[in-house]
């Protein structure tokens, strides 16, 4: 993927970076102390309970919320001192609430990636690169024979498909993801996480931060992982070192049994927990 719209930063500076970061909303701490750096080509898996505070974070990620301490890296900017919607204009964010309620086509949803807006912007025509790349990415994502379909008619699992291309039509270095198998059947799931996994092969430099309550919504090649657990990081690093049996039980407060196999991860309580 061509990354040469993005706004510039030094090589090698984290795509993301958020240093003891607070956030208090009604006198309550939503996160506390979070600390997370995100490299090019590193693929994170957010997780914890309900109300763990996933989401607040994802917001700071993607530059919808500000923190109240701490600061808050996304490419290089910190947050409050650029123009948050120019930063947004490079980061794909994948909400699969998409509050769309007109009858868009696939193409022209997809579309919309370009002004990160839900509606079509009339007064800015797509450019025929623009189009092209729609194209490829409809296909990419295996929607293809959806592309003249209205969006009010397509299934959850194509909407989480097309909801990504959208968030790829500006060429981003950092791909936000809240709950993306949310609601989706079995073969729907599997068929998303094929095309995550399948997206992050073929651009190798594209980060990610994926955002589930359930360990068998991680695409295989996730990465590194955070655990929450009442808006504090229980553990944070390398996938395989905080995907363990142990320590996801604590972020949870169950016994929660952790299996890996062939890539993916399983969850299942504990029959042998004292
Ligand atoms: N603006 C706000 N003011 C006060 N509390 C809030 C606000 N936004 C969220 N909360 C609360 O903060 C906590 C963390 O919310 P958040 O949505 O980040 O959690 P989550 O881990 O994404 O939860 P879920 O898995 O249920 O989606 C919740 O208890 C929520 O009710």
């Amino acid at each position: 993927m061509e990354t040469s719209q993005n706004p510039e930063y030094p090589a090698g500076v984290p795509l993301l970076e958020a240093a003891q970061v607070d956030v208090v909303r009604g006198g309550r701490y939503l996160l506390k102390d979070v600390s997370l750096t995100v490299r090019a080509g590193e693929h994170w898996a957010v997780l914890g309970a309900n109300g763990a505070g996933k989401s607040t974070l994802l917001s700071l990620l993607g530059a919808v919320e500000h923190p109240t301490a701490g600061a808050v890296r996304v490419l290089g900017r910190q947050l409050g001192k650029v123009d948050v919607r120019e930063l947004r204009a490079h980061l794909g964010h994948v909400n699969p609430r998409h509050p769309l309620r007109s009858p868009l086509t696939v193409r022209q949803v997809v579309l919309t990636g370009v002004t990160q807006s839900i509606e079509p912007d009339p007064f800015r025509k797509p450019t025929a690169e623009q189009l092209d790349h729609a194209e490829e990415l409809i296909h990419t994502l295996g929607v293809a024979h959806r592309a003249d379909s209205a969006w009010t008619t397509l299934s959850q699992g194509e909407r989480g498909r097309v909801l990504i291309a959208r968030a790829l039509m500006p060429e981003p270095r950092l791909l936000l993801l809240d709950e993306p198998a949310t609601g989706l059947d079995l073969t729907a799931r599997e068929q998303l996480l094929e095309s995550l996994d399948g997206l992050r092969r073929r651009f190798p430099e594209v980060a990610s931060v994926l955002v589930t309550h359930h360990l068998e919504e991680l695409p295989e090649t996730t990465s590194h992982a955070l655990l929450l657990r009442d808006g504090l990081v229980t553990a944070v690093g390398p996938a395989a070192e905080v995907l363990t049996t142990e320590l996801v039980s604590d972020c949870f407060r169950h016994p929660i049994r952790i299996g890996h196999s062939e890539g993916r991860w399983t969850a299942r309580t504990r029959r042998d927990a004292p």
